[in-house]
This record gives C-alpha cells, sequence and structure tokens, in this order.
C-alpha cells in the first residue's frame, strides 16, 4: 500500500484561513518583529516568507535587517527596546548568527512572552516541566499533522532522528506529553535502521539530505520528514528518500509542502498568542 501524504500546505491554507478570521475579533492588531543579520540567501528568502505569510493573514509584521557585522552589543540593545515597544507582540531573531554573536546571549533577551520561536531558556524550561509555554513552531506544526491524520502517540513507539535544540529535543518531548515512547538517534547511534525500523512514528531531522530510506521504516509507519536541504541545483529536498519511503510507509510528509509551510503557519499562531498575552501572568 503507498502511503497517504500529509500536505502541509493544504492543512496551512486552512489553518492561517481559521487565524485570519481569529485575528479580525481581536481588538489588537497582532505584529510580530523580526530580526536578520547577514546576507544568507537561504535566511533572507525565509524571512519574506514570514512577511508574506502575515500580510496574508492580517498580522503586522517589521522585518529589521542587518549587516553581518553588527555587534552583539546593537543587537541585544534593538532587542530590548522591542521588548519595551508595547506596539510589538512576538520578536524573532532568525538563526544561524554570525559566529561573534552568541545565540545563548540573543535567545535569553527576549522577554518570554515575546518569545514566539519559544527559544528561550524559560520556555524550554516551562515545556519540558509541562506548563503553559511558548512552543518550537517546527515541532508544534508536526504535531497538528499528526493530530489532523487521526495518529494518537499514546503508547505508539516514536524515533526522533535528530537532537537539536529548535526540533529534535522539543518534539520528543511533546511525543512524551503525549505518552508515546520516545527514543532520540543521531549521528552516534549505532545501527540506525534497527532502532529507526521500530518506529510507529518516525520524526526524520538530522539535516542530512535523503539519509533515511525503506530500510529504516517499518510497514505503515507515520514518517515526518523535517529536512530542508539545498541541493545544488537549488532544489529542496528531505532527509527522507521519499519514493521508496513511499511504497512502505502509512503516513508521510513532502519536501517541500509538509513541515516548512506548518513551521511559518505556527509562527502565525503563536504571534496571535502574543497578542492576547494570555500565555503568561507576568511577561518575564
Ligand atoms: N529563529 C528562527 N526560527 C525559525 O523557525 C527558523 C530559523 N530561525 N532559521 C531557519 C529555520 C528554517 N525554517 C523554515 C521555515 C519555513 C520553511 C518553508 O516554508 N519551506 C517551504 C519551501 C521554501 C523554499 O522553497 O525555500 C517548504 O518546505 O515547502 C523552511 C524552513 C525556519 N527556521
Ligand atoms: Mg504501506
Amino acid at each position: 500500500m503507498t502511503a497517504t501524504i500529509i500536505s502541509g500546505k493544504e492543512l496551512s491554507e486552512r489553518l492561517r484561513g481559521e487565524l485570519a478570521d481569529d485575528i479580525k475579533e481581536l481588538s489588537v492588531q497582532p505584529s510580530l518583529a523580526v530580526i536578520l543579520i547577514g546576507d544568507d540567501p537561504a535566511s533572507h528568502s525565509y524571512v519574506r516568507g514570514k512577511e508574506k505569510a502575515c500580510a496574508a493573514v492580517g498580522i503586522h509584521s517589521i522585518v529589521k535587517r542587518h549587516p553581518a557585522s553588527l555587534p552583539e552589543e546593537e543587537l541585544l540593545a534593538e532587542i530590548e527596546a522591542l521588548n519595551e515597544d508595547s506596539s510589538v507582540h512576538g520578536i524573532l531573531v532568525q538563526l544561524p548568527l554570525p559566529d561573534h554573536i552568541s545565540e545563548n546571549a540573543v535567545l535569553e533577551k527576549i522577554v518570554i512572552g515575546k518569545d514566539v520561536d519559544g527559544f528561550h531558556p524559560v520556555n524550554v524550561g516551562r515545556l519540558l516541566t509541562g506548563k503553559k509555554a511558548f512552543t518550537p513552531c517546527t515541532p508544534l506544526g508536526i504535531m497538528k499533522m499528526l493530530e489532523i491524520s487521526g495518529v494518537d502517540p499514546k503508547g505508539k513507539r516514536a524515533v526522533v532522528v535528530g537532537r537539536s535544540q529548535l526540533v529534535g529535543r522539543p518534539v520528543g518531548q511533546l511525543l512524551l506529553n503525549k505518552d508515546a515512547t520516545v527514543t532520540y538517534c543521531h549521528s552516534k547511534t549505532e545501527d540506525l535502521a534497527s532502532v529507526t525500523r521500530e518506529a510507529d512514528i518516525l520524526i526524520a531531522a538530522a539535516g542530512r539530505a535523503g539519509m533515511i530510506g525503506a530500510e529504516h521504516v517499518k510497514d505503515d509507519a507515520v514518517v515526518i520528514d523535517v529536512g530542508v536541504n539545498r541541493m545544488e541545483t537549488g532544489k529542496l529536498t528531505g532527509d527522507v528518500q521519499f519514493e521508496p519511503v513511499r511504497e512502505k510507509a502509512g503516513w508521510l510528509t513532502p519536501v517541500p509542502g509538509g513541515v516548512g509551510p506548518m513551521t511559518i503557519t505556527m509562527l502565525l499562531h503563536n504571534t496571535v498568542e502574543a497578542a492576547r498575552g494570555t500565555m503568561f501572568d507576568v511577561q518575564s
């Protein structure tokens, strides 16, 4: 049997329509500030995608663009100003940052009530302890895709390939919160295929093009491809070998058109949450 394709693009269209309706009902227009440093074409292209998505649902967005040479203190001062600006509800600093800027210092500077990426250590810790928190957009998008597919993680074996702070770790945590039995794999894992073949739910988030083949997949598994690998041709490709895995899996997300659009949709969702201001009793 061929896998059912979970379209993040189609689901996003639906969710963004619902968000646009919610936004019309709000007493304030949600607003998102994005800080973009340097001239990496992929980063610029992602940020343009975020701007367009904001405009389409009625979120006001401002993008602060800076040269790669921007001193860390200037970046921290800009975040400070955005923290204090009550007309700004969400703040996102596009990653990766230039080497001379400490990612931790930057992510810790954003007040937790505006941390729409969910990367601040307080939000990370709150997620870990099962409290209400801003949740990273890619993991949140993955959980939404499972939900609409009718996949309940409860009691299922979930295997996460990749242990990044941005995707692997938090998605494993969300699956655990939904009562899955979670295993993390990474570059040091021995006999990867023997572990991933046990997965009812397989999350491929290692950032290595095509590393997951049919031999890594159990029959009828749910396979979520988080890879965004740019080929020399300019084409985007996932961590999963789409065609062979499609023949074996029960569910599969495509790249492009899968997790990527859902990531942006969840950013819009978190920005609306930030504008509502009901995530925390306090802002920091
Ligand atoms: N602070 C921060 N937050 C992030 O969430 C963040 C980040 N930094 N840095 C980079 C990564 C990557 N990321 C993507 C978002 C959307 C698509 C996306 O929409 N992809 C489309 C295709 C886009 C294309 O073709 O270029 C798709 O998969 O269909 C991809 C990747 C967010 N990231
Ligand atoms: Mg099958």
